[in-house]
């Protein structure tokens, strides 16, 4: 069965416009804001709960998706769990999380979950972006993207949307979803 669109379950308004941003041109996105929950885990066990759990909420395909930061000096952490650091220290607490370390250094990454419906096994599309973590810089609408330097210059906040939706980890991840809806879901 070839999806004509993509039902993506989002609380997020700014995911929802970067995912219409990078893959309109090649398929409809709708979106339904459906509470689920989220469980702990490994980045891949909680995308792809979330998507089962989306897909049984709707009764039907779902697309979900997962955004995690990994600070490298703090092997990974807090990873999936950036959400509620970032509600609970800010853009300031983050920073100060990696005074007491030489490394600054940190991976945006994007999960994105497939679930075609209930009781089906859902498939993941991962991307990575490499990047810093530095004292705010830009407009403070979307998360913790004035605290990520990307590429040593600008921080996801400062840089043109286009660009950064040429770089993102959001972007890798889309990418890879894109082959897989051009190659016919196999
Ligand atoms: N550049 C970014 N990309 C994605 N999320 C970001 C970004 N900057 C900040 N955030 C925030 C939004 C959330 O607080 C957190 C990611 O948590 P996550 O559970 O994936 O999103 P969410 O709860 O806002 O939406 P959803 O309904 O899709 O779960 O990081
Ligand atoms: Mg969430």
């Amino acid at each position: 069965m070839t999806l004509t669109k993509l039902n993506f379950i989002t609380g997020n308004k700014n995911k929802l416009l970067e995912v219409r941003a990078i893959l309109g041109k090649v398929i409809e996105v709708d979106n339904q804001e459906v509470d689920v929950p989220e469980i702990q885990g490994t980045i891949e066990e909680i995308a792809k709960e979330k998507a089962r759990r989306a897909a049984e909420a709707i009764n039907g395909p779902a697309l979900t998706e997962d955004t995690a930061l990994e600070f490298h000096a703090l092997k990974g952490l807090p990873g999936p769990y950036i959400k509620s650091f970032m509600e609970k220290l800010g853009h300031d607490g983050l920073n100060k999380m990696l005074d007491g370390f030489e490394d600054r250094t940190a991976e945006a990454v994007c999960t994105f979950a497939f679930c075609r419906g209930p009781g089906e096994e859902p498939i993941v599309f991962q991307g990575r972006t490499e990047g810093a973590i530095v004292r705010p810089r830009g407009p403070a609408n979307f998360g913790w993207d004035p605290i990520f330097e990307y590429d040593g210059k600008q921080t996801y906040a400062e840089m043109d949307k286009e660009e950064k939706n040429k770089i993102s980890h959001r972007y890798k991840a889309l990418v890879k979803l894109q082959q897989w809806l051009a190659e016919g879901q196999q």
